[in-house]
């Protein structure tokens, strides 16, 4: 069909079909890590969109796959005022901070809690704003309270959803991040083009939201993991554990490792099981996020000015130091 020239009733029909089949492949390579096509496949079928799109411009849509290379330059990043503010974590660095901070939420609870453990992503802190299913903002954290406008530059970023599975309203966050893999293959090319290389993964995804080219951003493999729903429009969970299920189900990316834990014992055995396990993820993390799983006793605990009262993040020590550490001389 893409030699003879579609009439626009033809082109019209095929490019719909198109885009209903690219952006499947697509979720299945960047969401759910499992592709059932090979890539010359997607590739052809991408090129015969393009090919429409050139011919007829006005068949491009809001979430043509061909939208995600990006192309604009902006002047700067506007400001964003967060609806909900977003919150920063309260840390524990030892299995007595874990006791006492279990201690503290079942004396405020009144009763013993269940906990929902997440790994913490080393990324940033993103918050995607969706109305009636379409992708209508992405801002950076900041302060908590205003955070910077990188929708451009999120829209760039294959594993987020311009349209979700349901046309609901709804306010998610979560991390973006850059695998290890992508972090070491983008340092290897700034090496070989005598550019500074980044320090780690964290820093190396907070410059590509940052870059005003989104071609750039679009160009650094950019990746996210959701975990918290802010404005919950019509989503229906009662618990951490569920809301996870529910972003996926929507067609967001929720990491798969998360462990629902009836006791403290039972979270730090997940905690020993992932600072073991941590070297063997495909990205980097710098601890485990504990939270209390139901949301009604969230909502009775509260937040202190910066933190819930409800989760803490665990912090791994810093992985040991890649380089040689020189031997001390001893006099
Ligand atoms: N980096 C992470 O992986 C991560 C960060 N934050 C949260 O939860 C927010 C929700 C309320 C305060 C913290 N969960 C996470 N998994």
């Amino acid at each position: 069909m893409s030699e003879k020239l579609l009439t626009l009733e033809e082109a019209t029909e095929r490019s719909k079909e198109l885009r209903q089949q690219l952006n499947q492949y697509a979720f299945e390579y960047y969401d759910e890590d499992n592709p059932t096509v090979e890539d010359y496949i997607y590739d052809r079928l991408y090129t015969e969109l393009v090919q429409i799109e050139t011919t007829y411009p006005e068949l491009i849509t809001f979430d043509s796959p061909t939208q995600r290379v990006g192309g604009k330059v902006l002047k700067g990043f506007e400001k964003v005022t967060h609806s909900v503010q977003m919150y920063s974590l309260n840390d524990a660095f030892s299995k007595e901070d874990l006791l006492d901070f279990d201690e503290r939420v079942q004396k405020l609870a009144g009763k013993p809690v269940s906990y929902c453990c997440e790994l913490k992503i080393d990324g940033l802190a993103i918050s995607l704003k969706y109305e009636n299913g379409r992708f209508v903002q992405g801002a950076t954290r900041g302060d908590g309270n205003v955070g910077e406008n990188i929708t451009e530059n999120l829209k760039t970023v294959k594993s987020i959803p311009m349209v979700l599975k349901e046309p609901i309203s709804v306010e998610v966050r979560g991390e973006c991040y850059m695998s290890k893999q992508a972090f070491a293959q983008l340092n290897q090319e700034r090496e070989e083009a005598g550019q500074d290389v980044f320090a780690n993964p964290r820093n190396a995804a907070a410059g590509s939201l940052r870059q005003l080219d989104t071609k750039i951003a679009s160009s650094r493999q950019l990746n996210t993991f959701l975990y918290t729903v802010a404005d919950f429009g019509p989503m229906k969970a009662e618990t951490q554990f569920d809301a996870l299920n529910e972003l996926s189900a929507l067609g967001f990316r929720s990491n798969p490792k998360k462990k629902l834990c009836e006791t403290i014992e039972e979270v730090w055995a997940y905690i020993e099981e992932f600072h073991e396990k941590r070297s063997e993820l495909a990205y980097e993390i710098d601890g485990i996020v504990i939270k209390v799983n139901d949301f009604d006793i969230q909502d009775e605990l509260g937040f202190t000015v910066k933190a819930p009262r409800w989760a803490i993040a665990y912090k791994f020590p810093p992985e040991e130091a890649k380089t040689i550490v020189e031997e001390i001389e001893w006099t």
